[in-house]
């Protein structure tokens, strides 16, 4: 088991009060998405038993774990046994009902439905739509204009990709639809120094990036499959291709997780999907991939209930050795600065302090957590919006731990 975070005063998020966000998610958005997942396969009696019984009592009674799975060991989540689910950390909240819900449709078998994704019916119709098409004839353009303008295009892309994961549609419908990224700002933005990370260049302040010349390993940790993956794999290839990164390692769920997570599947439907669409990036990605310039990688901790801060030896090594990793969405965020109520004018710096190695968040705001705001910035969000922004999916930020 991982050792325990140290005590801060910030309080971790729970879901216990009926106005909160992530009340919402576990009273509305958990039943939304087994109706979903229920009309979209056509499971047996058997896994339709399961997910009725998970709809019923489901996160309206108390939590109790299968005996014979050990992820509830392994996480130490079993000592929730018991409590409401309202009482849990909102985190392991969320990935205890996953963990259920996989286990409801028999993905963890033994059986015939044992590796069938449920929420892979949702992510291939996400690269199927006219958005999709119009991101990827977008490159043609793109592909003319100055090399340091095309990198900025595709980290923004990557950042505003995340803009609305399937499970946040569950909730605010056409949210994720709306072209939202023009009209908002970023309400923290370190572009500069992550282009700076990325390119290997100085950082603006005039300090050497960590980045020795030559030999360099970027981690990106994924977030979301379909219109997210996309634009990550385009960041990924432009990098790999201009020289700036000689690997990169995607850092990948298991198994599916928080409706559309990325997994090894997604990643190859995504790669799969760029070389049908006969871009020349799908062509360089499959190469990269089985030339080992880009490798995959599945850690068991991507699927845990936990904050960063509690990663495992070899997983804090892997992104020790990087010279920079890029962490991806909402979920990624919460995990890596530590799902609590901070201040928002918290630094984030501070936070990820105990992070090994260059870090930078890309995220669109989908839940309450937030840091690294300057106290101007806090103050006319919540003037103009009052916390809406928090969790609206509209804002979005950049930010960089060196
Ligand atoms: O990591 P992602 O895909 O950007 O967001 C995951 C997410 O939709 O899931 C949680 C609610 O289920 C929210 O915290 C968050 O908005």
């Amino acid at each position: 088991m991982p050792d325990t975070p140290a005590p801060t005063p910030a309080p971790v998020i729970r879901s216990d009060d009926p106005a909160s966000f992530p009340h919402s998610v576990l009273a509305e958005r958990h039943p939304a998405l087994i109706r979903k997942v229920r009309d979209a396969t056509p499971y047996g009696p058997e896994q339709r038993r399961a997910l009725d019984e998970l709809l019923r009592n489901g996160t309206e009674s108390v939590l109790d774990p299968p005996a014979d799975d050990d992820w509830w060991d392994t996480w130490n989540v079993r000592r929730y046994t018991g409590r409401s689910w309202y009482s849990l950390p909102f985190l392991a909240a969320e990935s205890c009902f996953y963990r259920q819900l996989l286990r409801a449709v028999g993905y963890f078998g033994p059986g015939p439905f044992q590796g069938v994704d449920p929420f892979r019916p949702f992510k291939l119709a996400e690269l199927d739509t006219p958005e999709a098409a119009a991101e990827l004839t977008a490159l043609g353009p793109l592909s003319e204009r100055p090399l340091p303008e095309q990198l900025r295009a595709l980290l923004h892309g990557s950042l505003w990709g995340n803009r609305a994961d399937l499970g946040f549609r569950l909730q605010t419908t056409g949210a994720g639809d709306s072209d939202t990224a023009g009209s908002s700002q970023l309400v923290a933005d370190d572009t500069e120094s992550l282009l700076s990370l990325l390119t290997g260049r100085s950082l603006p302040t005039g300090a050497p990036t960590a980045a020795s010349a030559g030999d360099r390993t970027l981690c990106l940790v994924a977030d979301n499959a379909g219109r997210e993956l996309i634009p990550d794999l385009l960041l990924v290839d432009h990098l790999l291709t201009h020289g700036h990164f000689d690997r990169a390692v995607l850092h990948l769920k298991p198994y599916p997780y928080f409706v559309s997570d990325a997994t090894t599947a997604d990643t190859l439907d995504a790669v799969h999907h760029l070389v049908t669409a006969k871009t020349d990036a799908g062509t360089r990605l499959h190469t990269a991939l089985t030339e080992g310039r880009l490798t995959l990688r599945t850690h068991p901790f991507s699927c845990a209930p936990l904050p960063y801060a509690d990663m495992p030896a070899d997983l804090r090594a892997d992104f020790a050795s990087a010279d920079l990793t890029v962490m991806k969405g909402d979920l990624n965020y919460r995990r890596l600065v530590g799902d609590r109520l901070w201040p928002p004018t918290t630094p984030f710096t501070e936070v990820t302090s105990y992070f090994p190695g260059p870090v930078a968040a890309l995220r669109t705001l989908k839940s309450d957590v937030i840091t690294g705001l300057t106290p101007r910035t806090e103050s006319a969000l919540v003037t103009a919006e009052g916390q809406t922004w928090r969790t609206s999916g509209t804002r979005a930020l950049i930010q960089v731990k060196v």
